[in-house]
C-alpha cells in the first residue's frame, strides 16, 4: 500500500471510534470511505446505514452493514464521508468519486459530519482541484458556455474510455478549473442561482471534524 492510502487508512480506522450500537451512520464515498467500511464492518456493531452512492450501497451489502433508504430514517447521528481538498475552516470540495448530490443530501440531514483525509488534501485555499458542479444533462452544453464567459474553465467529466460521466442521479458533471477559490461562498450562491445546476461540490460550514490521516492523527474541530 502506498503511503497516501496508508494515510487514508489511518483516518478511516480513528473514525470507527465515533460510531457506537444503535447508531444510523451515513456512509460517505470513495476510497477513503472504503477503508472505513472495512473497518467498521469489522467492529461489528449494530448500526443503520444510509449510504450516498450505488457503489458504497453494494460494498455495504458485501460487507453485512445493514442499509436502510435516507426517508426510512427519522434522523442521521453521524456521516462519516472522504473530501478531495480541505481548508483551515474545515470548508471542502467534494465530488471527485461524482457523489456530491447524495453526499451533500445526507450530509445536510446528519447531525453530525466526520471527514476522513490524508493530509494531502489539507491546503490553505480550496479549487486546486477542480470544483464538480452538478448539471442537468439538457442544455448542459449551453451551461458550460455560460460558466466559460464567466472564466470558470468548465470541462464535461469523461471516464478512462471517453464517455460522458453519468451520475447516480442520471446528470453530468462539470469540472471547473480555477486553481484558488477566493470566495468560496460567493462562488456557491452565484453557482446556486443557475438554470440547469443541480448541485456542487463546495461543502461550507458542514463537517464538524475532519481527522487528518499523516506520521500521526490530527483531529480538527469546528469551532461554531
Ligand atoms: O464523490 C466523491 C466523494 O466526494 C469523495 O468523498 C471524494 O472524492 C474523496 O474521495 P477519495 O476518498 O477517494 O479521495
Amino acid at each position: 500500500m502506498n503511503a497516501q492510502d496508508l494515510n487514508k487508512q489511518k483516518a478511516a480506522a480513528f473514525a470507527t471510534r465515533y460510531i457506537e450500537d444503535g447508531m444510523v451512520v451515513g456512509l460517505g464515498t470513495g476510497s477513503t470511505v472504503a477503508f472505513f467500511l472495512d473497518a467498521l464492518a469489522e467492529k461489528n456493531l449494530n448500526i443503520t446505514g444510509v449510504t450516498t452512492s450505488n457503489r458504497t450501497a453494494a460494498r455495504s451489502a458485501e460487507l453485512g452493514i445493514k442499509i436502510v433508504d435516507i426517508d426510512e430514517v427519522d434522523h442521521i447521528d453521524v456521516t462519516v464521508d472522504g473530501a478531495d481538498e480541505v481548508d483551515a475552516y474545515l470548508n471542502g470540495i467534494k465530488g471527485g468519486g461524482a457523489a456530491l448530490l447524495m453526499e451533500k443530501i445526507v450530509a445536510k440531514n446528519s447531525t453530525k459530519n466526520i471527514w476522513i483525509v490524508d493530509e494531502s488534501k489539507v491546503k490553505p485555499v480550496l479549487g486546486s482541484f477542480p470544483l464538480p458542479v452538478e448539471v442537468v444533462p439538457y442544455g448542459s452544453g449551453q451551461l458550460a458556455k455560460k460558466l466559460a464567459s464567466f472564466g470558470l474553465n468548465p470541462k464535461l467529466r469523461v471516464n478512462a474510455a471517453g464517455e460522458t460521466v453519468v451520475t447516480d442521479g442520471g446528470h453530468f458533471i462539470l469540472d471547473l478549473n480555477l486553481s484558488a477559490i477566493d470566495n468560496p461562498f460567493g462562488l456557491s450562491e452565484m453557482l446556486n442561482q443557475e438554470i440547469g445546476v443541480v448541485e456542487h461540490g463546495l461543502f461550507l460550514g458542514i463537517a464538524n471534524t475532519v481527522i487528518i490521516g499523516g506520521d500521526e492523527i490530527q483531529v480538527k474541530e469546528r469551532r461554531h
